[in-house]
């Protein structure tokens, strides 16, 4: 059995599901290999729309397979650097979809699996999942860009308890924090992640890449965000899909995008 589901819907949805439940869908070498190649062939389909990410069964990722970690110790410090490397470009390769992306946070989402969520453009969660980042309190220092993206969602206050103390918070609390976009009841989070991909899908395909790439980019100042803006602007307002989308509004009716 695939250790990744792909599944694709007519629209352009993408699901992807990490297929480990017995083991809390922790990484192992061959997920990490199969996220690796289906991001690389996401990112030259030009028919994808918008991706989800979540897990199957219980949790969404308890992150790192303790027994691979385990067994670092006889790998000297130079090949592991490099090694480590791969394995956090490999799951972090989703940042470079130029579609959006979601998390659906089903349940515990731990260390690296943490940072997978945190990677995706939205996140959300069941109110009941429990995220934390326990790096330090298993004596390992946090991996996969967790020092950048805790403190960039939420601050670095919040990053600062997670990652100093280890401590757990819920898909509730991570909603209040402004870690994750919003909660939900688990049993509607599927239902709720559904409705917000079928917005972004109704709305322009090459508007909404733009507007990707550029939050993604995440301009340093006003002048960056200006000469993005002034180059992406007009690619849009030369597009059939403005012309449409201003004929829409006209004739207050649905509009009907082609990427075009
Ligand atoms: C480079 C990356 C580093 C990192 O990511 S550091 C973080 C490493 N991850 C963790 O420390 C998480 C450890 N796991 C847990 O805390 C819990 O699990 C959960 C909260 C995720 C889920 O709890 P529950 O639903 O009660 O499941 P359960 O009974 O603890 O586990 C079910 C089976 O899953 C295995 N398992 C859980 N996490 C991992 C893991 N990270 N790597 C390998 N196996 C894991 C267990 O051992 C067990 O197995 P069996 O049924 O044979 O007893």
């Amino acid at each position: 059995m695939s250790e990744l589901l792909v599944e694709r819907g007519p629209d352009g949805l993408v699901l992807l599901t990490l297929n480990r439940p017995d083991r809390r869908n922790a990484m192992t070498d061959g997920m990490t290999e199969q996220w690796r190649a289906t991001m690389a062939e996401l990112a030259r389909d030009r028919d994808v729309r918008c991706v989800v990410v979540t897990g199957a069964g219980s949790a969404f990722s308890a992150g790192g397979d303790l027994s691979w970690l385990g067994e670092r110790n006889v790998e000297p410090v130079p090949a592991l650097r490099d090694r480590m490397l791969e394995f956090y470009r490999s799951w972090l390769s989703v940042t470079a979809l130029e579609v959006p992306t979601i998390a659906a946070v089903n349940g515990p989402a731990v260390g690296a699996g943490l940072c997978l969520a945190l990677a995706c453009d939205l996140v959300y969660a069941a109110d009941d999942a429990r995220l934390l980042a326990p790096f330090t309190s298993l004596g390992l220092h946090p991996g996969m860009a967790a020092t950048h993206l805790l403190p960039a969602r939420a601050g670095v206050a919040l990053a600062r308890e997670m990652l100093l103390t280890g401590r757990a918070i819920s898909g509730r609390e991570a909603e209040i924090k402004g870690l994750v976009n919003r909660s939900f009841p688990r049993a509607d989070l599927m239902t709720e992640v559904s409705a917000v991909a079928g917005e972004i899908i109704r709305n322009a395909p090459v508007a909404t890449r733009l507007t990707k790439v550029a939050l993604a980019a995440g301009h340093a100042d006003l002048e960056a965000a200006l000469r993005w803006e002034a180059l992406a602007q007009p690619v849009t307002m030369a597009s059939a899909d403005l012309m449409e989308g201003l004929a829409a509004r006209r004739e207050r009716r649905v509009p009907k995008f082609t990427g075009s």
